[in-house]
Parts: C-alpha cells; sequence; structure tokens
C-alpha cells in the first residue's frame, strides 16, 4: 500500500480591513474604505467596503486597518547600506570633499562591518515603509571578505526584498581618478566577481526576493573600459546596470575635461544607455540630455535629501516625467542622509519640486507614484510590485493616520505625504509581516543600535 504525500499546507490568509486604499494602480484607484487580501506571498483581493464576512471568517490573521491608509511597499531605487556605520561625517561638505574624507575610512570594510550596517540600515528602511531595495556596494578591500554575502544575509534577517548591486571602482588617483589608489580594484578581479556575483545569487524567477545588478561607481572613479565589459556581462545574463550620474556640477566639469563631453554622452558612447539601465541622482540633465534618457527607456533614482545634504541641487522630476522617463526614489547612503528615510523621500521630492517649480510641480500622488511603481519600473519589476493589484505581490504598508499629528487631514494621501511620518500598523513583505506597530519584527532594535555603535566606533578608530 503506498501512502498518500501529505497535502501541502493551504498558503495563509491575511486580510487587511477597514482603511483608505490606495491601489496606485494605473488608473489611480482609491477606496475610502476598503480591503486588500493576502494569500501566502499574493495578493488575491483588493476592493471597496469592508472585506466579505466568509472571507474574514476564514483568514488565519485580519488586520484591523480602520483610521489607516494602505499603500503598496515603497520601492528603494538608491542605497549604499554600508555608510550606515560611517553618518555625520564631513557635514558641510560637497559630494567630492566629503568623498575624499570617507574613502580611507570605507576602505577598512570587512564582512562584520558590513552586516552590521546593513542589518541597521535595513531594519531602518523597513520602519519607514520600504518592502524592496537595491543597494550600491562599491568599496571591496582585499582582506575584507564576501561583503555581499554579508549584506545579503542582513536582507533576509530583516525579511526585505533585496536587489543588491556588485559595485567596483578601478580609476583611482595615480590614473586621474578621484579615490585613492589603495580602495580601488583591477578590472578583471572586478569582473570575475561580478560574474561570481550574479551566478551565486541571482534569482530571475517570478516572485524573486533577490536579484544581482551591475553598478560601476562613477564617472570619476571607473574607466571607459570598466563600464564597456561590465555593460556586455551584464546583459550576457540579463540582469541590470545601474551608476551614478549628474549627481553635481564638479562631475560634469570633470567629464568635460577628461572626456570633453557631458556625462549622458560619456555614458551614450559606452553603450550606458538604455531599458536595463537606472542612474542614480539625474540632477544636472540639459534638455537633450532629458530627450536622450527617454528615447532609451533609461531611468532614474531621484534622491533629494542626499542631493540637498551635499548642496547638490534639485533634480528636474516634473521635465523627466514629462518627457516619460520612469522615476523611482532613493534614499542614498545614510553618510549622505543621516535620516534615510524613504518615506521622507516622498516627502522632500514633492516639497523641493514645489519650491523650485511651483505648487503643480509635482503632487502629492505623483510622489506617492514615484516611491511604489516609479521605483517598481525603474528595477523591471512593475508586473510583480509597486501596486496592490490581484496577482501582484504581498508588499504593503499600513499607515495610522488617526493619531494627533494627521487626525484631521482631510486627504489621506496629503496627510502621508505633506504631514510627519505616520506610525506604521504593519508592514508586509511577499505576505509576511516585518514591521508591527513600528516594531521591526525579530529585531531587538535597542541591542542593535549598540551593535551598530560599536562596529562604527571599531571602523572609524582604524
Ligand atoms: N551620493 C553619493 N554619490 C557618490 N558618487 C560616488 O562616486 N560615490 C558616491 C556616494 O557614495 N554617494
Amino acid at each position: 500500500m503506498t501512502v498518500p504525500d501529505p497535502a501541502p499546507p493551504a498558503a495563509p490568509v491575511i486580510v487587511i480591513d477597514g482603511g483608505h486604499v490606495a491601489t496606485v494602480d494605473a488608473a489611480g484607484t482609491e477606496h475610502a474604505t476598503g480591503h486588500v487580501v493576502l494569500t501566502g506571498e499574493w495578493i488575491t483581493a483588493v476592493g471597496p467596503g469592508p472585506a466579505p464576512a466568509e472571507v474574514l471568517a476564514a483568514a488565519d490573521r485580519v488586520i484591523d486597518a480602520r483610521g489607516c491608509l494602505i499603500t503598496p511597499g515603497l520601492v528603494n531605487t538608491h542605497h549604499h547600506l554600508y555608510q550606515w556605520i560611517t553618518r555625520g561625517q564631513a557635514v558641510d561638505s560637497t559630494l567630492f570633499g566629503w568623498l575624499t574624507t570617507l574613502y580611507p575610512v570605507w576602505g577598512r570594510l570587512d564582512e562584520d562591518a558590513v552586516r552590521t550596517a546593513a542589518t541597521g540600515g535595513l531594519a531602518w528602511l523597513v520602519r519607514t515603509g520600504c518592502t524592496t531595495t537595491t543597494d550600491h556596494h562599491y568599496v571591496f578591500p582585499h582582506a575584507g571578505g564576501d561583503l555581499l554575502a554579508a549584506e545579503i544575509e542582513a536582507a533576509r534577517r530583516i525579511g526585505i526584498r533585496f536587489h543588491p548591486t556588485r559595485g567596483s571602482m578601478d580609476l583611482g588617483r595615480s590614473r586621474g581618478g578621484l579615490p585613492p589608489d589603495h580602495v580601488v580594484e583591477e578590472i578583471d578581479a572586478i569582473l570575475a566577481a561580478s560574474q561570481r556575483a550574479i551566478e551565486t545569487h541571482h534569482d530571475p524567477s517570478p516572485g524573486s526576493m533577490l536579484r544581482i545588478g551591475l553598478a560601476p561607481c562613477s564617472p570619476f572613479s571607473v574607466t571607459g573600459d570598466l563600464l564597456r565589459q561590465s555593460a556586455v556581462l551584464a546583459r550576457e545574463h540579463g540582469v541590470r546596470l545601474h551608476t551614478h550620474l549628474c549627481e553635481t556640477v564638479d562631475e560634469e566639469e570633470y567629464c568635460q575635461q577628461h572626456f570633453g563631453m557631458s556625462p549622458v554622452d560619456h555614458m551614450a558612447s559606452l553603450d550606458w544607455l538604455g531599458p536595463d539601465v537606472w542612474l542614480a541622482h539625474a540632477v544636472h540633465l540639459s534638455d537633450p540630455a532629458i530627450a536622450a534618457l527617454a528615447a532609451t527607456g533609461t531611468s532614474v533614482a531621484h534622491c533629494p535629501t542626499s542631493n540637498a545634504r551635499l548642496g547638490a541641487g534639485i533634480a528636474r522630476t516634473r521635465d523627466l516625467r514629462d518627457a516619460g522617463v520612469a522615476v523611482g526614489l532613493g534614499v542614498d547612503g545614510a553618510a549622505s542622509n543621516e535620516s534615510d528615510s524613504l518615506w521622507e523621500e516622498i516627502h522632500h521630492a514633492v516639497l523641493f519640486a514645489r519650491a523650485s517649480g511651483g505648487p503643480e510641480a509635482l503632487t502629492v500622488r505623483d510622489g506617492l507614484q514615484m516611491a511604489t511603481m516609479g521605483g517598481a519600473t525603474v528595477l523591471g519589476r512593475q508586473d510583480e510590485i509597486g501596486s496592490l493589484e490581484v496577482g501582484k505581490l504581498g508588499d504593503v504598508a499600513v499607515w495610522r493616520l488617526d493619531t494627533l499629528p494627521h487626525a484631521d487631514v482631510a486627504d489621506p494621501v496629503a496627510a502621508l505625504v505633506l504631514g510627519s511620518q505616520p506610525p506604521l500598523e504593519a508592514v508586509l513583505v511577499h505576505g509576511r509581516p516585518v514591521v508591527e506597530r513600528d516594531a521591526v519584527v525579530g529585531v531587538d532594535e535597542e541591542a542593535l543600535a549598540r551593535e551598530v555603535t560599536a562596529a562604527s566606533r571599531r571602523l572609524l578608530a582604524g
């Protein structure tokens, strides 16, 4: 007699019930009172009114979202997690002054330091409503160990969807670059490590929790050879490409001096514009540069807080969006944005755009769109995340709007975007709670803060 295989356990059903639902779908559908149902990792229902009684009765868990705004989980399109343990340095410097202060410190990173920094940074990021983040790690000291594996371990611990990039620098000061020679790598070692990172970690399957990208750092820290060969390697493996571009006037002058052209023309000459490329910052763009990004499907990670902190400028988000460029939001590294809150990027993106372009430059819903569907599109995951629609992954943020700072704001999306950060009732990734009532699930935040402080002191002391 054969014993039948036991039936697989039914996927847990979570109902988020009774809140204002901002789906961020293409029509901008909102339900003043609505519900979202997650079955396992998938969204299986979204609709107006309370959830039907039979759905509630069959649920494994009901999150009472009355008084809350339910949004898609936020998508962070640019970060340098290791910088979490070097915050508060060179606080009044330009980008170049800030980088030259910090490169030698980052040259001492090791696995333990990166694991601790990434755990701290990711724990905070989920506390600001983020459910998917990328990371741009570009400093790999010889004796540092496997730094990419260390941050992937941290992401698994926090439970966030992760798109780390294998970054790189190969243009040291002796060859005309900005970083000191001892923090850059040889091109062959970079390409071999990039290939290894893809083969070891990249998961292209639908619903993936981990995708790798390749990310040579910036025009003043990488050679044209590295950019060109990284693009070939990435395209052979179907992974995305990321870099810093058009962040400052200093970078623009560097490109004119060294390459005789603008940063965007430099990248175009190296086959670095396209629908698989996203650029961090993109502050200093001419009209033809915006047209080139639009024509090639290149997208942008807008980092308003870091751009303000470093005095770099204000990106032309209205013009980029009008031209059809996908724009997501990014916190950038914690050393150039000490708050590192993705919620704050929505707030600042909208306020800064209006400060320079008038009250209609970005609506509050434009801000929410950039932080969700915009980011999903930038990472090539617009069919899986970024909106609350049946068939998408269960990445959701539930913001409490019934406490003193927000209770009387008529429009819930305006309360989220223009007010202070609301408390988070819950954040779910892949149908699993990672934040409950403003606490990261499974993490002792006080103990983590002590670990982060110790790691920071060790690194800064040399
Ligand atoms: N904001 C930042 N810009 C950068 N450019 C570069 O080469 N590195 C950085 C960085 O870490 N942050």
